[in-house]
C-alpha cells in the first residue's frame, strides 16, 4: 500500500517494494498529504508519471475517510471522478465501496464509537447498499471505468464480523453488479472469528466467478492475511514500512514474500480417494 504525499516519494517507495517481491500497488489518493497524496497532484499528469514508473500494476482509491480518522470533503460523484482521473493517467484498477451514492450510516474511521461498532456482531455491515437506483448508478460507473481500460474492484469493509454466508451473499451481491474484482474486509475479534473468515475465503474460492479478496480488520486477522492467499484469496496487502501513526495490520512486503516463497505444494492435486494413506 503507497501512502506517500508526493509523486517522488510514493515512487521511491514502489522501487524498493518492487525488489522486496510487491507485485502490484493501492495508491491512496485521499488524505491530501496525510498518508495519501497531496490533492494538488490529482491531476492526469502527476497521477499519470506515478502510475508510469513501474511495469506493476496500480489500483487507485479514494476512501471517504482518511487514515487521520477525518472524513474527506468530495462527496460520491467527487470521489468517482478523481478515479476516473486515476484511470486516464495509467492506474490499471480502482476500488469503489459498495455503498457508493447511498453511504451506510456509521460512525467515524477510529474513533470510539467505531470499536464499539466493530465489537458488536449485531452492527450492519457497511460499505453495501441494496439501494436500486445507487446499484444502477454503480453498474453504470462500472461500465464508464471499464471503457476507460481500467477495472473496477466493489469493496465492503463491513466494520463488523461476517459468518461466510453473509460474507458469501455481499460478494455475490457486487459480482451481479458487474464488479471486475471483490474485496470483503470483516472484522475479527477472536480465533474463532479468523476461522470463519478463512471458511468465508474457501466459500468465495469455490463460489465466485472472478477474483477476490478475503480478509479482516483486527489483530487476530493478521495471521489470515498471510494465510488467505493460499486459499484462493487474490493478495496480501503489504507496507515498505510501519511509519508513526501509520496502519499497523498489513504485514511487511519481504516477510510475505519470505511466507509466499517458503510455502510451496500446498495445492492439492488429486482426490483423496485417489491419493495413498498411511
Ligand atoms: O482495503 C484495504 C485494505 C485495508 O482495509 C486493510 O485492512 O489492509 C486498508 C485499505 O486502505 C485498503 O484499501
Amino acid at each position: 500500500m503507497i501512502s506517500e504525499p508526493t509523486v517522488g516519494e510514493a515512487r521511491s517507495v514502489m522501487k524498493h517494494s518492487e525488489f522486496e517481491g510487491a507485485d502490484s500497488f493501492i495508491v491512496n489518493l485521499m488524505g491530501d498529504g496525510e498518508f495519501g497524496l497531496e490533492r494538488s497532484l490529482l491531476n492526469e499528469a502527476d497521477l499519470g508519471e506515478l502510475f508510469r514508473s513501474t511495469s506493476l500494476p496500480s489500483m487507485a482509491c479514494y476512501y471517504r475517510w482518511k487514515y487521520t480518522g477525518e472524513r474527506v470533503d468530495e462527496d460520491d460523484e467527487e470521489r468517482m471522478e478523481i478515479l476516473r482521473t486515476a484511470v486516464r493517467a495509467g492506474a490499471r484498477a480502482v476500488d469503489m465501496v459498495g455503498d457508493t451514492f447511498n453511504p451506510t450510516p456509521g460512525p467515524d474511521e477510529f474513533s470510539d464509537e467505531a470499536t464499539e461498532y466493530s465489537l458488536d456482531p449485531d452492527s450492519t455491515a457497511r460499505e453495501f447498499t441494496t439501494d436500486p437506483d445507487a446499484i444502477d448508478r454503480q453498474r453504470e460507473e462500472i461500465k464508464a471505468i471499464n471503457e476507460l481500460g481500467g477495472e473496477v474492484q466493489l469493496t465492503a469493509h463491513t466494520r463488523t464480523h461476517l459468518s461466510p454466508d453473509r460474507a458469501l451473499e455481499i460478494a455475490t451481491a457486487f459480482e451481479r453488479r458487474g464488479a471486475d474484482m471483490v474485496k470483503i474486509v470483516s472484522v475479527d475479534t477472536s480465533w474463532e472469528d479468523l476461522l470463519e473468515t478463512l471458511e468465508a475465503t474457501v466459500l468465495l474460492n469455490r463460489e465466485l466467478e472472478i477474483p477476490f479478496i478475503m480478509m479482516s480488520h483486527g489483530e487476530h486477522g493478521v495471521l489470515g492475511r498471510y494465510m488467505a492467499p493460499f486459499l484462493g484469496s487474490m493478495l496480501c496487502f503489504t507496507q515498505h514500512e510501519y511509519p508513526p501513526g501509520g496502519f499497523y495490520l498489513q504485514p511487511l512486503t519481504p516477510n510475505v514474500r519470505a511466507v509466499f516463497d517458503s510455502i510451496r505444494n500446498v495445492t492439492p492435486t488429486r482426490e483423496p480417494a485417489d491419493q495413498s494413506w498411511l
